[in-house]
Order: structure tokens, then sequence, then C-alpha cells
């Protein structure tokens, strides 16, 4: 199916001498792109989440390592840096892993340029595919609801859960898309609804607080989310904000489905329990677009991500399949042991 109306959007964009990214922090109202010359400003990026989303990280990680290789770096400090950017997509770690093994290999600036291109090249084909499998669970005539941003903005394109989306609305499948503001960064709000408006798929925003209300009503089917980092026994690592979504649509009789690249498993985390959260800085939740909202002295926690049990989930697809009613022993099947 031709889905190239709907993939217009490549945030991440290598210039052969540096890394051209588009602002996400600044999305929508303005489109600024920065360059990133050095490992360090993309270690920066992916910390600042000018650059966020799990696959969009670790894509720009990789190419960080290609900039150090290129500057004649001491490559090893490169990829610790980056590594510790963020600690919770273990895409990140995925894609350095694979750059390291590389580097061990005797590979120079050029070969690692193309395994970074490699790398992004891979998660746009293994979203496309993804999207027509996870479009395939849904029935004609759902409604379903989505929370944070998966869409190219967090890949190399096309998206996770967007792009089961972009293919389910394609074929078909969703007449209704509904996304969760998704505080406090407001990834939903900002970025999923500048996809979904610039794709021209009909959507509704809502606050994050009408979720259970929304899935009351029986006008969605499905929740689909994303992930950051799917531990071996399916227990699902995603935005804060994901494990709720959960327990409400259990509650009322909607499916949840998870969408991520084969990047996102990490087989060597037996299960949720063991996963890092990252906790941001508290002022990203005191405030609203850069305008404080809550009265000075005020103290907050900011977790940006929270585990969903694998028991929750319907189904996890992935570009190598669809795992229904995840557990240790159906993700070892696609995933090993
Ligand atoms: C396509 S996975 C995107 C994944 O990453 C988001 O987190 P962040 O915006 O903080 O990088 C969120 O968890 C999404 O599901």
């Amino acid at each position: 199916m031709d889905y190239d109306r709907y993939d217009r959007v490549r945030a991440v964009q290598w210039r052969g001498d540096h890394l051209h990214l588009l602002d996400q922090r600044l999305l929508p109202q303005e489109e600024r792109w920065i360059a990133c010359r050095d490992a360090a400003e993309v270690t920066q990026a992916i910390r600042d989440l000018a650059v966020r989303g799990a696959p969009a990280i670790g894509i720009a990680a990789a190419w960080g390592v290609v900039l150090a290789a290129q500057q004649g770096r001491v490559l090893d400090e490169a990829l610790a840096m980056l590594r510790a950017a963020r600690p919770t997509a273990v895409n990140l770690m995925w894609a350095l892993d694979r750059m390291k093994a590389r580097i061990a290999a005797g590979a120079d600036a050029q070969m690692l340029e193309r395994e970074a291109q490699a790398i992004q090249d891979e998660d746009l084909a293994a979203n496309r595919r993804m999207g027509g499998l996870g479009a395939a669970l849904i029935a004609p005539g759902s409604g379903v609801l989505t929370h944070c941003n998966t869409g190219s903005l967090a890949t190399a394109g096309f998206g996770t859960a967007l792009g089961v989306i972009r293919a389910g609305v394609a074929q078909g499948r969703i007449e209704r898309v509904y996304a969760g503001e998704t505080r406090p960064w407001q990834q939903g709000a900002r970025l999923t609804m500048y996809e979904l408006v610039r794709d021209g798929i009909p959507a509704k925003l809502i606050a994050d607080s009408a979720a259970a209300h929304l899935m009351k009503s029986g006008a969605v089917q499905w929740v689909i989310v994303g992930a950051d980092r799917i531990a071996a026994n399916g227990d699902t690592a995603n935005k804060i904000g994901t494990y709720q979504l959960a327990i409400a649509a259990k509650h009322h009789g909607v499916k949840f489905m998870v969408a991520a690249p084969s990047s996102t498993v990490d087989m060597a985390t037996a299960s949720g329990a063991a996963i890092e959260i990252e906790l941001r800085d508290p002022t990203e939740l005191l405030g609203i677009g850069g305008r404080r909202v809550v009265v000075e002295g005020a103290e907050a926690w900011n977790p940006v991500f929270d585990v969903t049990p694998a028991n929750l989930i319907d189904a996890i697809v992935t570009e190598r399949g669809v795992i229904e009613r995840p557990d240790a022993a159906a993700m070892s099947v696609l995933f090993g042991a």
C-alpha cells in the first residue's frame, strides 16, 4: 500500500559533516532546524529533547559516533557520553552497541557512516512493515486513542504506533483518531497533532484526564502506543501515563496495542521492574509552554516513563511479527531467550 502521502516529515537528517535536526522543543509554533557538529552537541540535543523518541535518539546517537570518528575523537569516550544522554529508551544503547561492534571490527569513518545510514533505513522499513501488521488487527469502523508522539518525529519516518494509525486510516479500518495531550512535555498536543493535521488525518486532541471517560463512551476500540523498552517478559516502558491508560482500557474492554521495532526489545532485562525510569527536571511540570503556572516554592516529581505489565497488553507489534497476549515464552519465540 502506498503510504507516502502520510510520511513527509524527516526530523533527523545526515548532511555528511553534521546532523540536521528539526528542533522538537519549538513545534508546532516554529519549525527551526539545528546543526549538531560533534558528538557532544548530539548528546545535548538528545538530553534536551530537541530530538526525542526511542528510535530517533538511537539514530541520532549513531550519527554522533560518525561525527566523532570523522573528527578523530576517542570513540570510547564518545560512545559513553552518548549512552548517558537518557536512560530508558533501549534503542539508544542498541544503536551504540551496533556502532561499537563495527568499531571493534576495525570500521573507519566511512564504514561507520554506512552503518548509521543502515540503522536509519532499517527503522523506516520496520515502521512501514509494523504499520500493516498492526492495522490488520483493527476491525473496520474502529476508533483509536494514542499517547505521546510515536510518529515520523520519533523515528526515521512513518512512526510506530502512529504508523499503525496511518496504515489503519489508509486501509479504511480506523474511522476515529484521538490523541492524548501527554503532559508535561505535550508530545501529543504539540507533535502528534502536528503530524496528523499535516497528513490530513482528522483527529481530536483530548486531555490526558479525559481518556477513561472516552473509553467509557465506546468511541475507541484500541489504545495504540509506542515503547521505549520492552523487557523479556513483555513488560513495556513507555511515556508516563501509558500504564493508567492500560488499566482503564482493561476495565472498559478496550484492546491495548504496543507498536515498536525490535530495536526496542531488551531481552537482557527480565521484567519491567529492572527498567530505569528517567526522572526529569521538575520545572518541566511547574509550567506549560515555558510559562510557569505553579506557585513559587512548590515542588514536583517528574518521572517521564512508566511500565505497563505484559498482562495488560493485548498485542505487541514489531517488524518481526505480532505477539498476542505477550509473556516471556511468547517473547522468546520471536526474540530468543
Ligand atoms: C516511537 S517511540 C516514541 C516514544 O518515545 C517517547 O518518549 P520521549 O518523547 O520522552 O522521547 C514516548 O515514550 C514514545 O512512546
